[in-house]
Parts: C-alpha cells; structure tokens; sequence
C-alpha cells in the first residue's frame, strides 16, 4: 500500500508577518520561563491566529512583557493563575476560562477550547488549526511526558509542535516525512524516539547517521545525538515516532 507523505516546516512560521504564507496556527503558552529572544517570539506571536495561555502560561507572559502582549484567552484549572495577572488581562479584554475537571492537564483543555472554536466556526477537518505549543520542556519531567502524550491523542486530528528555546519536537505518524529545515536555526542535534511504540522500523536520509530499515527500541537501539547534514530530512517509519531537534536563535 501506497504510504501517506507529510511536510513539515516549522520555519514558515518564523517568517515576517506581512511574508508568512504557512498554515495558520494557535499559539499555546505554557507554564515555562519564556526565553526566546524578544524579535523571535515577537514573530511567533504576530503570526498566530490566536494566542492562548494554558493557567500559569499568562504569569510567564506577563512577568517576561509587562502587558505587552495580550493573550485571547486564559483557560485551565486556573490553580497557578496569578491573581494580578488574571486582573491585569481580564481588564485588557482577555476571556478567563475555568476549568475545574481534574482528568486533563491546561495544555489539553486549551486544545479542547480550539476544538469547540472549530466547531462553531465550522472548519472543516482538513483545515484545522496547527499549534504551536511554546514551553512544553523544562522543570517537570512528568508534564513533558504528558505534553508528548497529546501528539499521541491528537495526531489524527491537528499537527502540533512542542517548543521550548532550545527544541522543537512533533510527532512523526506512520508513514514518509520530508522535514525541510533552517539549519541556521535547527540542529545540528537531532533524534528520533520511538515512544509509545514496541519498536519502529526506520530509514532515513539527511542525517550523518542514517538508517535503512533499521528496528528501533528502548533498551536496544534509538537514534540520538545524531546530526542534520542536508537542509530536506527524509524519515520513513512504520509507527507513530518522535522527532525532535535542537534550537539555536542567534
Ligand atoms: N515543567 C514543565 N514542563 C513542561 N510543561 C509544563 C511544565 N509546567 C507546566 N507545563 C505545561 O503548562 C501547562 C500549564 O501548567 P500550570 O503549571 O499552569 O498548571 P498545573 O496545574 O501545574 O498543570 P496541570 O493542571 O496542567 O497539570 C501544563 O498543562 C503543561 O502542559
Ligand atoms: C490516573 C490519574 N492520575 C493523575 C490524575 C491527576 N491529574 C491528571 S491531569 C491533572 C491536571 C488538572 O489540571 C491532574 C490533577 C488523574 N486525574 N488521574
């Protein structure tokens, strides 16, 4: 059978706003310091068609901006909400929303909130929002976990890229990827994690370690620290696995 081919260029969206032709997308904050040099976030923030702050998201964008930007939304268990933020950017037009259930992470119920907007707005399932999903590495190696748990849950569903200042990281569905990248920004590091997955069978090129049908398996072999070497990587794989790769802003 004929396998699916998907693009991927995280660049388009570092793009200048008048220039950007990508996919429009949603960007999500979460609960990370922001440390994105202030034109790159800028860029990441004008693009987006809509700005989001999963709870505690909207302290760190605050506390980084002083106001600068103001997020559409706030929406999670509001536990780690600030009660000045929440003041500051209810006042400046921002819409609040609670969440109590306790069975989904912030993260989750943001996306559910993209979801339900779709709904009412009628978009049609190919053309669903991309996200962008800024802080989704860091201190707390069980919300990382849960953050790449969802490109598990939605990977039908929406393309979803996981971002801190120093990775970028989507997950790969079975079948062939050209991942175009901006090696000014991305890489060298790179790596290709078959979470979820018993084993993935993988062939590659653009990589200075490629593999040709190779199984890969926690506990026997994964490719990481391995290096981009051309500007189109190809990755054919026959599970769903992680790509991610390291980012330098200059
Ligand atoms: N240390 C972290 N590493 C990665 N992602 C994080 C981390 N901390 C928070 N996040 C992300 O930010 C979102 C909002 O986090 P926040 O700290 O405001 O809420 P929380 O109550 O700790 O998290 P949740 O209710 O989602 O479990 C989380 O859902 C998660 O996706
Ligand atoms: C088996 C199981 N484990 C953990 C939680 C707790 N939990 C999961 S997501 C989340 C965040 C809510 O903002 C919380 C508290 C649960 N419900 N079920």
């Amino acid at each position: 059978m004929e396998l699916v081919t998907f693009n991927w260029n995280f660049t388009e969206f570092l793009s200048k706003k008048d220039h950007f032709k990508g996919s429009p997308y949603i960007l999500i904050i979460l609960n990370q310091p922001i440390q994105y040099p202030n034109n790159i976030f800028h860029t990441l923030w004008e693009n987006a068609y809509l700005r989001i702050c999963a709870d505690g998201g909207a302290n760190q964008l605050y506390d980084k901006f002083e106001g600068k930007y103001i997020p559409n939304y706030i929406r999670g268990d509001l536990d780690s909400l600030r009660d000045d933020v929440h003041q500051f950017f209810f006042l400046k037009g921002t819409e609040v929303q609670h969440v109590s259930e306790q069975d989904s992470t912030d993260f989750m119920k943001c996306i559910d909130l993209i979801s339900i907007k779709e709904e009412k707005e009628e978009v049609e399932n190919s053309s669903k929002y991309n996200v962008l999903a800024i802080g989704a590495f860091g201190g707390r190696f069980d919300q990382t976990m849960s953050n790449i748990h969802y490109l598990y849950k939605l990977k039908d569903e929406r393309k979803i890229y996981l971002l801190s200042d120093k990775n970028m990281t989507f997950l790969l569905d079975k079948g062939k990827h050209n991942i175009f990248c901006d090696r000014e920004i991305e890489g060298p590091a790179c790596g290709i994690l078959p979470i979820g997955v018993q084993r993935a069978i993988l062939t590659t090129t653009g990589l200075k370690w490629n593999m040709t049908n190779v199984t890969t398996s926690f506990g026997v072999m994964i490719s990481t620290s391995n290096i981009l070497i051309n500007d189109v990587i190809t990755i054919e794989t026959d599970v769903p696995v992680i790509w991610t790769v390291e980012l330098q802003f200059k």
